[in-house]
């Protein structure tokens, strides 16, 4: 059965940003032509910037180009536009500025009747994720008499293990851990969802989902697009912080995860734990042989000419930030004792596409290698593509028609646009919407994010102290070669693909 939303107001710290305009005000809209929010409802910009509440509508509705008018009207549009409100702030944290931003919460109650539930969204620069919970406790708006009070909090949670443990600690001092929601948008696509439904929703996979019968996984995530403007961001960052603790990590743990007892936020979050916690840590000396991190050099992608990371806006010279890092690990648990698992990402790679790829074992025996044209052993495989052309497809061998018995791999496939003709909500929608309704399910627990961290730790601590070499690659292609070396002695490799999930595979064999 799933919740209502109670009446409420959204408080946006930073409204005046680009997270703000591009992904959460269209997110909003999404929910209110969508019939989901409640019937009393307000969302209250917050920031420094001077708006009027109609500068503001300006800026992020009638303005944005990042507004998607698609199937509405103008109507539609306008009344939105009408519950948006805003409160300039001479400062996020002042005493003054936050009871000021309390007085206005009251105000819209009386005005609007939306009472005195709130989420507050963190979307500023990190360094004010660990003052405004505190400045909001001071104020009494952390903990209502007669509401609820919740936080979202945005990436980035914490730059290493102590910032996130730390971060953790000055957050739970004010908010309840279930108040509390670490947001990592990956969580919210569907087919990261849906990873869970397949494995958990069907009895054929769970028999094969363990160590007897898969060889290996791997997980990629590939972008074309390189640092653009926000390499000012990104090289205080770099590909491990950016997306392997967050994003890949959590599907990571949708796809090796135990089954929860329950789909609910309790046991899935648990069992993420679980994971997280068997991850067999990378020793420093070994980061080299299990960790390859690399930086993009001028090239060619599908957008055109590419320059060299260090020569790209905000980024210095000597820059040592990876924006490639290819990894192999173990999970130290019954299920995937000895399966090796490969993550990597990267900017400016040949294609834009997250995928999961499931090399299942060969057969015992191989009784019909003799003849010609035998499939490859290793081509068992289940590739889960993540985005864009969301699906699935299933490799195995066939006979060619004829004599002898020459086997063939082919692809059974399933693609998600063939299930529904609704568009597929995106990520901030449907997190936003779950937040609304007091489901923390897709959201990051705080002792998963610390175990996440704990894995990595070692491995930026063996880059920051430049133990291992940083390799570079052209800026279009798959990577650095020596991330190949990584699958030496398992058999497969990086699948790179092409855009179509059913087009001819290409595994970089060793
Ligand atoms: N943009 C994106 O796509 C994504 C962003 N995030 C995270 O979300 C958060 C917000 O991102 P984004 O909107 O891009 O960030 P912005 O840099 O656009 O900052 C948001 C707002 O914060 C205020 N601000 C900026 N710098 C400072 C400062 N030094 N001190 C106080 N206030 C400041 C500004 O408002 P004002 O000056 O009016 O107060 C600004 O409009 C960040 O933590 C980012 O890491 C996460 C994922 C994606
Ligand atoms: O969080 C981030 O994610 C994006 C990639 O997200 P996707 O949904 O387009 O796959 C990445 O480009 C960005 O660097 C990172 O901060």
């Amino acid at each position: 059965m799933t919740k209502s939303v109670d009446p409420h107001t959204l408080v946006i710290f930073g409204a005046s940003g680009d997270l703000a305009q591009r992904k959460l005000i269209p997110a909003v809209f999404d929910l209110y032509r969508g019939g989901y929010l409640p019937e009393k409802f307000a969302l209250l910009g917050a920031s420094r910037t001077n708006m009027t509440d109609e500068e503001f509508r300006d800026k992020v509705v009638f303005n944005n180009e990042h507004f998607d008018r698609k199937d509405c009207t103008d109507e539609q549009v306008a009344a939105y536009a009408e519950v948006l409100f805003y409160q300039d702030l001479a400062s996020y944290d002042g005493e003054k500025d936050i009871n000021n931003l309390g007085k206005r919460l009251k105000k819209l109650d009386k005005d609007h009747g939306v009472g005195s539930n709130y989420i507050f969204y963190l979307s500023t620069p990190p360094s004010l994720y660990s003052t405004i919970p505190p400045a909001l406790a001071k104020a009494g708006l952390n903990q209502t008499k007669d509401g609820w009070s919740r936080l979202i909090v945005e990436k980035p949670f914490g730059y290493d293990l102590a910032t996130a443990k730390q971060l953790n600690e000055d957050i739970q001092r004010y908010f309840e851990e279930d108040t509390i929601y670490r947001i990592d948008h990956y969580l919210g696509k569907e087919t990261v969802q849906n990873l869970l439904v397949t494995r958990f929703a069907n009895g054929f996979f769970e028999p094969l989902w363990n160590r007897n019968y898969i060889q290996s996984v791997q997980i990629t995530a590939a972008e074309t697009v390189g640092v653009g403007t926000r390499g000012g961001y990104y090289d205080g960052s770099g590909a491990l912080r950016d997306m392997v603790q967050n994003h890949l990590l959590q599907v990571l743990a949708h796809v090796a995860m135990e089954p929860p007892i329950r789909a609910d936020a309790k046991s899935i979050r648990g069992e993420k734990l679980k994971l997280f916690q068997s991850l067999r840590s990378i020793k420093r000396a070994d980061v080299r042989n299990h960790v390859i991190r690399a930086q993009y050099t001028e090239g060619r992608t599908k957008g055109g000419d590419v320059v060299s990371y260090r020569d790209a806006e905000g980024v210095p010279e000597k820059s040592n930030t990876e924006t490639y890092v290819g990894m192999k690990f173990f999970i130290d648990n019954w299920r995937w004792a000895g399966v090796p698992f490969f993550v990597r990402t990267g900017k400016c790679l040949p294609l834009k596409l997250t995928e999961v790829v499931i090399t299942f074992k060969n057969p015992p025996q191989a009784i019909f290698s003799e003849f010609d044209n035998y499939a490859m052993s290793s081509d068992n495989r289940l590739i889960i593509r993540i985005q864009p052309d969301e699906g699935m497809a299933l490799e195995f061998g066939m006979k060619v028609p004829g004599e002898g018995f020459r086997v063939k791999n082919v692809d059974m496939d399933f693609f998600y646009r063939d299930l529904t003709s609704n568009d597929v909500p995106d990520a901030y929608t449907r997190l936003l919407l779950d937040c609304m309704k007091g489901d923390p399910t897709l959201y990051a627990r705080g002792d998963s994010v610390e175990a996440a961290w704990d894995f990595v730790e070692p491995i930026l601590q063996a880059w920051k102290a430049n133990e291992v070499p940083l390799f570079s690659y052209p800026a279009g292609t798959w990577g650095p070669l020596q991330s190949d070396a990584l699958w030496s002695g398992v058999g497969d490799g990086w699948r790179n693909p092409s855009t179509s999930l059913t087009e001819k595979k290409h595994y970089t064999k060793l």
